[in-house]
């Protein structure tokens, strides 16, 4: 029998001709899935959309959007073991890089084709909101305020870099309390950001570096410079990080895991929560284990790491398969 799945569909995501996507998203699609799909509007947001497919008891949800979109999506049906396919297109994509799924439309299909499923952590947010990603307070959520449409719209992802470089003018330290289940801990830091799961690009984020999405932990990340050189330093510290998959070792920079955190700060400070601004601290976050399913690639088989060709006078025997 063939299957059958909710799409929902921003036609105003990203740059690109959204026609021509969901034209390229059916063409692959459609054979082989029965789509009904669904566009969000200003006044219905994705969110909505995804909890009314839930009631309906569809049998999978395909996300198609920005972040913004997905983040909805996803953070919806939190708990529901339906699983969720990813077709980015976005600025940023962070949710598809964070979760290791593709960011091309082909790849992003032949993944949903291919059925694998996984199960993944999430988060929730002072009881009662989805997070996906992570939470950012201070520093991140100054910097995702100052990238609006306009400036996504004429610099792509380049706008987070360059209202990251604003924001250190106005870089501002704040008391910052941070509560896990077995420890209470008070610092001066610019940035707290509590990870579910985070794309490199998420530098912040980035102090225990490959940040873990499916072992029932959030990955905290404290920094703390005393100025602006010294968070310029960390900052490019921790997108080394990131690249390399090791572990800060800075002084200024902190990290820990826990399954519960709670961040008080003083002055208060604005909360990022997967992109959008939800208010400010205190802030509550919990993880949920394995509250999502996403469809994910096949993992790729080992590249061949072999090259005897070419060589003068080699000589190779092959022995016999034991
Ligand atoms: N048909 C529509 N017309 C106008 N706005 C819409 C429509 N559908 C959704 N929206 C708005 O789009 C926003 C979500 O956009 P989304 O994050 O998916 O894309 P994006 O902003 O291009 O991505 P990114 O965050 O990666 O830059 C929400 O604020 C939502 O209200």
């Amino acid at each position: 029998m063939k299957r059958s799945a909710c799409l929902i569909f921003n036609p105003v995501a990203g740059n690109s001709d959204p026609d021509q996507d969901l034209a390229r998203i059916q063409e692959l699609l459609e054979p082989f899935i029965d789509l009904d799909i669904r566009l969000t509007t200003p006044e219905v947001d994705a969110d909505d959309i995804a909890r009314e497919a839930v009631a309906r008891g569809v049998e999978a949800i395909i996300a198609s959007g920005g972040d913004g979109t997905l983040s909805a999506v996803a953070g919806a049906i939190v708990g529901t073991n339906i699983p969720l396919g990813i077709i980015s297109r976005g600025t940023a994509n962070a949710f598809a890089n964070a979760l290791d799924l593709p960011n091309t439309i082909e790849a992003a299909c032949a993944t949903i084709l291919g059925g694998l499923t996984r199960v993944v952590d999430a988060g929730i947010c002072n009881g009662e909101m989805p997070m996906v990603l992570l939470a950012g307070v201070g520093f991140e959520a100054e910097t995702v305020e100052l990238a609006d449409r306009e400036m996504k719209n004429r610099w792509g992802m380049l706008a987070y870099i360059l209202s990251g470089i604003k924001q250190l003018n106005n870089l501002e330290r704040f008391e910052a309390e941070i509560e896990t289940d077995d420890k209470i801990i008070s610092l001066t830091a610019v940035a707290v950001t509590v990870a579910n799961a985070a794309p490199p690009t998420s530098i912040l984020a980035q102090g225990p570096a490959g940040i873990i999405f499916d072992d029932g932990l959030l990955d905290v990340t404290l920094v703390a410079p005393e100025n602006k050189a010294g968070a310029i330093a960390a900052s490019y510290h921790l997108l080394q990080t990131a690249l390399s998959g090791n572990p800060t070792d800075r002084d200024d920079i902190g990290y820990l895991r826990a399954k519960k955190v709670t961040i008080s700060a003083d002055p208060p400070q604005k909360v990022v929560v997967d992109g959008e601004i939800i208010g400010m601290t205190p802030v509550s976050i919990e993880c949920v284990p394995g509250g999502l399913t996403i469809f994910v690639p096949r993992v790729e088989e080992e590249p061949v790491v072999e090259k005897l060709t070419g060589l003068a006078d080699i000589e190779i025997t092959l022995k016999p398969v034991t």
